[in-house]
């Protein structure tokens, strides 16, 4: 399970025994007719893929130069990719009669996508959520409850993603028997980044077919936002041995890297082991972590899955990062555009956008992941911009 020296398992022994279990469930899962066709069924009549590449016309008219193409993941049911990787996570869970799901979230997208999967599937359903989230957050806490989930808000560290994930992981290694822990990201210990990669590249293969289809030839470039990094490999992954499509990752600047206050782990952060996987994260000299900070809610996050780590020391990808700034201002220019309210998280996808497509010729074909939709950001964004 390694990305060059990137990934791996750094988990309590006790995790062990059913980290191998899963492992093999997931091997024989990929390999099996059955599942991949339960998989597809969900994807398809549940999620409603195929999600539509499309033309932004006027964002193009707009930055006059690449030719701007949205992965409109935010129209997926539930209103993220986050939902790719819960179906696959949740039908293997079943075939492992597992009794209980639990999950982290930050933004909320996965904890709706984890608790809408268990409420499909008729299973209990716990979901750990930062207190700082779930008050920037606070629509997907209202949809989680409906959808039948239980909340545990977690006061630890600054109250996000990473104390979120640390009591999930908590809870896993106390009810290892019967818990199935929805990881919503390429984060964690072996066969998890691996999987959730496998899960989301269902975005990459669509846009490979969508813009043969459309254009007749591959992509120029590749643009998605990374928190913890499923949306950026899900689309990157199917394109990773065609090296004429540029790849670039957008990570949040926060108030700016040389600040410090970012959540920027490739470009602000070094080497090191944080839930149960080698990669890049922001940490001190002593090796404790320190806190991140982004606008965004999934992006605020100090950690970044091996596989990008990797990507980043083969420099295959492109790791840039945008701040919250440069973010609000891209969400309003999606808004007045092209009428769709993108999630904070995206709008760094669409900031780096702005910066780059202008210096390209209308020939160059652009696609951006748009990975959700904003409406779980309206009280936030109302309030940043009451400071403008
Ligand atoms: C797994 C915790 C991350 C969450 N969201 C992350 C997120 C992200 C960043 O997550 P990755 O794709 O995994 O980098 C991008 N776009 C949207 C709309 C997101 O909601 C969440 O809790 O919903």
């Amino acid at each position: 399970g390694l990305f060059g020296s990137f990934g791996g398992r750094f988990v309590a022994e006790t995790l062990m025994p059913l980290i191998l279990e899963l492992q093999d469930e997931y091997t024989t899962a990929k390999n099996d007719p059955e599942f991949q066709r339960q998989l597809a069924y969900f994807q398809g009549d549940y999620v409603g893929r195929p999600s539509p590449l499309y033309f932004a016309e006027r964002l193009t008219e707009h930055f006059g130069g690449a030719s701007i193409y949205l992965k409109r993941e935010e129209l997926n049911h539930t209103g993220a990719h986050k939902i790719n990787n819960c179906i696959g996570q949740v039908l293997l869970a079943k075939q492992m009669g597992k009794k209980r799901i639990i999950a982290e979230t930050g933004a909320g997208m996965h904890g709706v996508a984890t608790a809408t999967v268990a409420a499909r599937f008729g299973l209990p359903c716990v979901i750990y959520m930062g207190t700082t989230d779930i008050e920037r957050q606070q629509t997907n806490v209202f949809r989680m409850k409906l959808l039948g989930a239980e909340i545990i808000p977690v006061t630890s560290g600054t109250g996000t993603l990473k104390d979120a994930m640390n009591e999930a992981l908590r809870d896993w290694v106390t009810n290892v028997d019967d818990t199935f822990y929805i990881i919503g990201t390429v984060a964690g210990p072996h066969p998890y980044p691996a999987m959730v990669r496998d899960f989301q590249a269902v975005i990459g293969h669509e846009t490979r077919s969508q813009m043969l289809e459309k254009k007749g030839r591959l992509p120029d470039s590749l643009v998605a936002c990374v928190g913890g990094g499923s949306n950026a490999i899900g689309l990157f992954y199917p394109f990773l041995d065609d090296p004429d499509v540029q790849m670039i990752g957008v990570e949040a600047g926060g108030k700016g890297v040389k600040s410090g206050l970012h959540a920027a782990s490739l470009n602000g952060g070094t080497p090191g082991v944080l839930h149960g996987n080698r990669t890049y994260l922001l940490q001190n000299e002593d090796g404790q972590i320190t806190d991140a900070h982004s606008i965004s809610a999934g992006l605020d996050y100090p950690g970044i899955g091996p596989e990008h780590a990797w990507l980043h020391e083969q420099k295959r990808v492109e790791y840039v990062s945008a701040t919250d700034d440069e973010a609000l201002e891209a969400f309003q220019v999606c808004c007045r555009q092209e009428g769709i309210i993108p999630a904070l998280e995206t709008a760094h996808a669409l900031a780096e956008v702005a910066k780059r497509a202008p210096t390209l010729p209308r020939e160059h074909l652009m696609v951006i992941n748009l990975s959700g939709r904003g409406d779980k950001d309206m009280t936030s964004v109302a309030h940043h911009l009451g400071d403008k």
